[in-house]
């Protein structure tokens, strides 16, 4: 899909433009659907009910799971530790961003309990111009430690009783009112059970199937802001911008963590129109080195097929103090 389409200004290409915009909003059937809910919640069983449904549709769109099983990664393994676990949303989030470039309805099915880890989603949805929901598997902890119990009687991979006490206690609920929340179908598998022509799910598949209209346009789709659509003559530059940025950022990290003497950071302000950094403990300047290096790296992979890097030292500056901040605040 190409959103730089705009920049071309002769008469003879400009009907080329005409033409391949309205294909994109009259056709449109990517979406990005995130399944969220409390560990053993039914969701890969929602997952796998709303893909059964959508293929029952007309035309019938492709449909794309993505879940941990995937990469065989194991419940208990993934979910060990915080390093581990953000490496599984790292993983699962370069998936995604992969998997939006092509023509199908992708759903992530994981816990994506975290609120920061949904707008990640969100956005890497706005940037490739596509709709996008939250299905919430809403069941009450008993009914899920049950079903983990008997999950693990049966002899099936089930969460360690630490680990789902941990994931249950960290869970934080989508609300529609957040845009990365929005449009959002509840589910009640625990109080309704699971099935595929319940009103929630059936909502889904209307929202997800629904044709565009191209004037009215009436179902939401994501627009990419401005900046996603900006071409990209300029990427070396941005590179250079995000590279000195992101080396004030740190410089300036190292700085207010010798003034705190090494304690942690909360709520410090690193320049106006800076997020403040929060960090819970202190960071080695190799792991600061480090993570910066991850940064950009995963900017510059993300831009090849999502949002452009940013243009400017203030924007490359926020986005690495919120990556810090989700990385190694305590959240
Ligand atoms: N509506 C339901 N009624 C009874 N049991 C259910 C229901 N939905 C799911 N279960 C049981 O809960 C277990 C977990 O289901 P499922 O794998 O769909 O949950 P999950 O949220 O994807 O789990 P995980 O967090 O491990 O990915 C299964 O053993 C299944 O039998």
């Amino acid at each position: 899909m190409s959103f730089n389409l705009v920049v071309l200004n002769m008469p003879c290409r400009v009907r080329k433009v005409e033409i391949e915009m309205s294909t994109l909003f009259e056709t449109e059937e990517m979406a990005l659907v995130v399944i969220c809910g409390q560990p053993c919640s039914g969701k890969s069983t929602a997952a796998a009910c709303l893909a059964e449904a959508l293929k029952q549709t007309e035309p019938e769109p492709s449909v794309r799971t993505i879940d941990e099983t995937s990469f065989h990664l194991s419940r208990n393994q993934s979910y060990a530790n915080m390093t581990e676990e953000k490496n599984l949303r790292g993983v699962l989030r370069s998936e995604v961003d992969r998997s939006l470039s092509k023509d199908s309805i992708v759903i992530v099915d994981s816990l994506n309990s975290i609120k920061g880890y949904r707008y990640e989603l969100w956005c890497l949805a706005r940037a490739a111009g596509i709709r996008y929901c939250v299905v919430h598997c809403d069941v009450d902890e008993q009914s899920c430690k049950t079903w983990n119990i008997e999950r693990r009687e049966r002899g099936e991979p089930s969460y360690d009783d630490t680990i789902f006490e941990d994931l249950v206690r960290r869970f934080e609920r989508p609300d529609s009112k957040n845009r990365w929340d929005s449009p959002l179908f509840e589910l009640w598998p625990a109080k309704e059970g699971l099935d595929k022509s319940s009103a929630a799910m059936v909502d889904a598949v209307t929202y997800l199937t629904k044709k565009v209209d191209s004037k009215t346009r009436d179902v939401k789709i994501l627009q990419p802001t401005i900046a996603t659509q900006t071409a990209r003559g300029s990427e070396a530059n941005s590179l250079y911008e995000m590279d000195r940025a992101t080396q004030e950022i740190t410089n300036a990290i190292v700085e207010a963590q010798s003034r705190a003497l090494g304690g942690p950071l909360n709520c410090v302000s690193l320049g106006p129109g800076i997020p403040t950094i929060d960090i819970s403990r202190s960071v080695s300047l190799p792991e600061l080195r480090r993570l910066r290096r991850t940064f950009i790296k995963l900017a510059g992979q993300t831009s090849l097929s999502g949002p452009p890097l940013p243009s400017d030292a203030d924007s490359a500056k926020r986005m690495f103090v919120d990556y810090l901040n989700r990385e190694l605040g305590s959240g």
